[in-house]
């Protein structure tokens, strides 16, 4: 298993399983202890064989050395799991107890309880009672309910509590997996790209990160001076000549660069991505004498802003940012880094929701184009068909750089589904079958004047996966828009027919949100037409649910998805701000107010 990348831990959840503290002769506590022992390690188990870190390794979970029946061993619990390293607390009871004696009152920690549908003891009335206390002393808390009444000796936990618990566990681990760690920028405002202006607030208040930004001639620095480490390197340059097939050059002959060039920018363009994974983890096999260069950033995710002073002197960072984000290099399968192109930190962020909950790699592209089916039957002669026909048209994504390689779909499942798996599910045929289908293009020497090699590859089959964009807007703070929906398997002539008309040597994706025939959910057109920025970070499968929930714990509204009601999870003091589910985000988010405000 790959190690951590990163300094700091990573979060631990804690279960504190509460208890109704009457003893004397009828033994009211007593009689409880193994129901609610037993519920404390049914969910530690739950999370333990489901939830893993981004690196891979089973989420670590702690629970409380006694039950919880008064203050006292409240306050020995918390102190306890803050020697553990608890972010994350998930509360479990079958009974009644004492609500604000025994809730977490920790305003750091990310909370979650979980009363047990029984009817032998009032657990339920302890789950409304201390989330009444939450929403009273302003400490959020998920509630988690079954639907059905259990049997006091069933220990099973029902598929509808299960739901609810892992998608708080993933979202919290996720929410606090970012604490402590930074966004790198790697040069700084991009062709005048909003996202690229960095809001250090934003990371700072919302997302507990920090920002770190280095110039871009850090990288001619390390170069210059040998600050990397060679033996790495040239694994990296052999791995590259086998495996990184270049493809045809589309520029002019006359701007062709000569072999010999080319295989200069190989070079530069490989070593380019060794540093930048120093940058970002730092690296101990550097050259003596290079100790400060050995910590890195201690970077959970970066930016480069590549456009336009660099791309147009320099070959460009396509090479290291697709294979970055992708979820393997020469060193095998491995956790995929977050490399946002054209410094897009806001699309880096969306980037790192994705990955943090699904702990798979993640597309960034231009949202660039939107198909009608008229438009499509007038350039290529083919109707549309399936999920692009009843969405009313598709929405071209593209952009030269980070979009993973295992984009492509070449990846399947046992029964020959196409998806994109955690790296540590990647085989060695998965890998190669990723870097068969992709070329390495020359790059477009209209764009990017320093050469270099653009990553080309086509989507060819039809994925469900969720595309997102995190907004700033000023005097409102970020805000997240969400859409579902599946990449579209085009016929390959008339996919060609339509990538030739823009940029033919980058990655190609097509996509067809799951539309609702209303607002933004119209048709695919409204869905672009609605999308906040040029960009949107695409993560494999329907997280929507999650990402929902992810937001309400950073107090970050959710202002377009297609996600169904009955899957938005928040913590239950949002019902208090109305029945309307968006206003009440809205207004949740502001009363409540970032987490490390
Ligand atoms: C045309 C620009 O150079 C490209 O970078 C453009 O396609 C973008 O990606 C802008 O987000
Ligand atoms: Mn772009």
């Amino acid at each position: 298993m790959a190690e951590s990348r990163l300094i700091g831990d990573y979060p631990v959840i804690g279960i504190r399983p509460t208890i109704d503290g009457r003893r004397g002769t009828l033994k009211v506590r007593e009689s409880l202890e193994e129901q609610t022992m037993g519920m404390a390690k049914a969910a530690a188990d739950l999370f333990t064989k489901n939830l893993k870190y981004s690196n891979g390794e089973p989420v670590k979970v702690v629970i409380a050395d006694t039950t919880i029946g008064r203050v006292a061993e409240a306050a020995a619990c918390a102190n306890q799991f803050k020697k553990a390293g608890v972010d994350i607390t998930l509360t479990v009871t079958p009974c009644w107890c004492y609500g604000s004696e025994t809730m977490d009152m920790d305003p750091m920690t990310i909370k979650g309880v979980w009363g047990f549908n029984g009817t032998e003891r009032p657990g339920a009335v302890y789950l409304a009672a201390v989330l009444a206390g939450h929403a009273q002393k302003g400490l959020p808390a998920f509630g988690i309910y079954g639907h059905d009444v259990q049997d006091a000796d069933d220990t099973s936990i029902p598929r509808d509590v299960e739901e609810k618990l892992l998608r708080f566990g993933r979202a919290a681990v996720a929410a606090a997996t970012m604490r402590g760690k930074s966004y790198l920028q790697i040069g700084s405002i991009c062709m005048g790209i909003a996202g690229s202006i960095v809001n250090v607030e934003f990371f700072e208040e919302y997302l507990g990160m920090r920002v770190e930004s280095v110039d871009e001639v850090e990288i001619i620095r390390r170069m210059t001076e040998n600050i990397y480490d060679e033996d790495e390197f040239k694994k990296a340059m052999a791995w590259t000549k086998e495996k990184c097939k270049e493809g045809f050059d589309k520029n002019p002959t006359s701007a062709q660069k000569t072999l010999e060039e080319k295989e200069k920018d190989w070079e530069f363009v490989v070593k380019m991505m060794c540093i930048i994974k120093d940058l970002m983890n730092g690296n101990q096999n550097l050259p003596k004498g290079c100790e400060e260069e050995m910590v890195g950033h201690n970077a959970i995710a970066a930016g480069f802003q590549g456009q336009r002073q660099w791309t147009d002197f320099y070959p460009n960072c396509d090479y290291p940012e697709a294979l970055l984000n992708s979820s393997f290099d020469w060193t095998g399968a491995r956790e995929p880094y977050i490399l946002a192109t054209e410094n897009d930190s806001l699309n880096g962020v969306g980037m790192l929701f994705g990955k943090l909950l699904t702990n798979t790699a993640q597309i960034f592209a231009d949202v660039r184009t939107y198909w009608s089916p008229e438009a499509v039957k007038k350039a290529t002669g083919y109707d549309l068909e399936g999920v692009a026909k009843k969405s009313g048209g598709m929405i071209h994504l593209i952009n030269s750089g980070a979009a993973c390689l295992d984009a492509c779909a070449e990846v399947k499942d046992d029964s020959g589904n196409a998806l994109m798996k955690p790296f540590w599910e990647m085989k060695e045929k998965d890998i190669d079958a990723c870097l068969k289908a992709t070329t390495w293009n020359a790059a477009d020497q209209g764009y990017f004047r320093g050469g270099g090699y653009s990553s080309r590859f086509l989507t060819r089959a039809e994925m469900p996966c969720t595309m997102v964009r995190m907004n700033l807007v000023k005097g409102l703070g970020p805000v997240l828009q969400i859409a579902e929906g599946w990449t579209v398997n085009l016929p390959d002539d008339v996919s060609d027919q339509l990538w030739k008309r823009t940029d033919y040597t980058w990655p190609c994706t097509w996509f067809a949100p799951r539309t609702t025939g209303e607002g933004a959910f119209k048709t695919a057109y409204d869905v672009m037409n609605n999308w906040g920025a040029n960009h949107g970070a695409i993560s494999y499968g329907h997280i929507g649910a999650d990402l929902i929930t992810l937001c309400s714990m950073l107090r970050i509204p959710v202002c377009m998805h297609n996600v169904s009601e009955e899957q938005i999870f928040r913590p239950a003091s949002w019902n208090a701000f109305g029945m309307d589910k968006e206003s009440a985000d809205y207004r949740a988010c502001t009363v409540y107010g970032p987490m490390y405000r």
